[in-house]
């Protein structure tokens, strides 16, 4: 659904040029919710307003929905951006109009008739649940509803493509959460692509199905959320998700303190329904080796559950290799760490 070739932005004159982004391939398929994340400065911005061409690539490709946009004249252009919807960090809400007007706004610019428009927009409000406020300006409503609104505009001229700029970085935990619930819901009902740029780990591990990690201006890594989150390769995924340092002081902390001479740490990784089975207790009954359980996480991905524990066994050397043997070929991932 989109396609960006070799994309390359540099900003500045030929005395200080600076280089946002620099051959970026991406791809995102029709219906997915794709996440790029990235600390400040990483080019978020610059990518996501290159596919709607609101920046103009200085090399590179932007294909969406199979039409090279990048090549296209004014005209063209212009109506192919209307398949291509935008929600925005602080929202870009027209301050002197209502809900109402608000999402109205692109319908009437286009000269939808006023019976249309009407019609289209109480269902949009009421998708959205604005319902007791369709009356009220931007002014008086709460950051959460000023998305809400955003969103409802961004659906008015019915897009195959939602853009959406850091969306709930403005937004509390909470008000977070039912925005993201509110795109998930969107995306289902109405098989919408979804590119969003966030900071925010939380956001992909929430909603997203596939995830790139942009540093520098470039690409460092890609793939399935899952994939990307439990095994990261590049020091920058690792940062986004090795989160804290305490995680790192604690395990220090806990491999200090084993009673044991001798032990082997070992990061185990459940994923989908393994999750809550009881694989652990049935191997380590069946080899005779002692645990204890370091560090531990139970979540979810999206709507996978997943268990990542970091255990210590204690025991016989050839009972440990045989623990560790027996837990692969029940098919759970086992890395050794210490
Ligand atoms: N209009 C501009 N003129 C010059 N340099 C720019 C311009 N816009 C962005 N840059 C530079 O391009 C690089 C990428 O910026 P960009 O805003 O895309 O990053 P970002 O990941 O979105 O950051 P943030 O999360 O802080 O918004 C940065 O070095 C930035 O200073």
């Amino acid at each position: 659904m989109i396609e960006l070739k070799q994309l390359t932005k540099t900003y500045g004159s030929k005395q200080k040029v600076t280089t946002a982004l620099s051959g970026v391939n991406l791809t995102v398929a029709k219906g997915e919710i794709f996440g790029v994340i990235g600390h400040s400065g990483a080019g978020k911005s610059t990518l996501i307003r290159c596919i709607n061409l609101l920046e103009q690539p200085t090399e590179g490709e932007v294909w969406v929905g199979g039409v090279e946009l990048t090549k296209l004249g004014k005209r063209e252009l212009q109506r192919q951006r209307s398949k291509i919807g935008m929600i925005f960090q602080h929202f870009n809400l027209l301050s002197s109009a209502t809900v109402y007007n608000n999402i109205a706004f692109p319908l009437t610019l286009i000269g939808t008739p006023r019976a249309e428009i009407s019609r289209k927009v109480n269902e949009l409000i009421a998708l959205v649940g604005l319902e007791e406020h369709r009356n009220k300006y931007p002014a008086q409503l709460s950051g959460g509803q000023k998305q809400r609104v955003g969103i409802a505009r961004a659906l008015a001229s019915d897009p195959d493509v939602l853009l959406c700029d850091e969306a709930t970085s403005a937004l509390d935990p909470q008000t977070t959460d039912s925005i993201l619930k509110l795109l998930l819901d969107i995306n289902k009902r109405f098989n919408l692509t979804i590119l969003l740029i966030t900071h925010e780990m939380n956001v992909i591990q929430t909603i997203c199905d596939r995830v790139a990690v942009i540093h520098q201006g470039g690409i460092v890594e890609q793939g399935p959320v899952s994939e990307v989150f439990l095994k990261p390769k590049h020091q920058v995924t690792r940062e986004f998700i090795n989160h804290d340092a305490f995680a790192e002081e604690g395990l220090k902390l806990a491999t200090s303190a084993l009673h044991a001479k001798w032990a082997r740490i070992v990061r185990i990784t459940f994923l989908g329904a393994k999750t809550y089975e009881s694989v652990m207790s049935q191997v380590v009954k069946q080899t005779g080796v002692n645990f204890a359980i370091l560090q531990g996480t139970i979540s979810t991905i999206k709507d996978v559950p997943y268990g990542q524990l970091t255990v210590s066994f204690e025991g016989d050397e050839g009972d440990v290799d045989r623990t560790l043997t027996l837990l692969r070929e029940r098919d759970l991932d086992v890395e050794v760490i210490g």
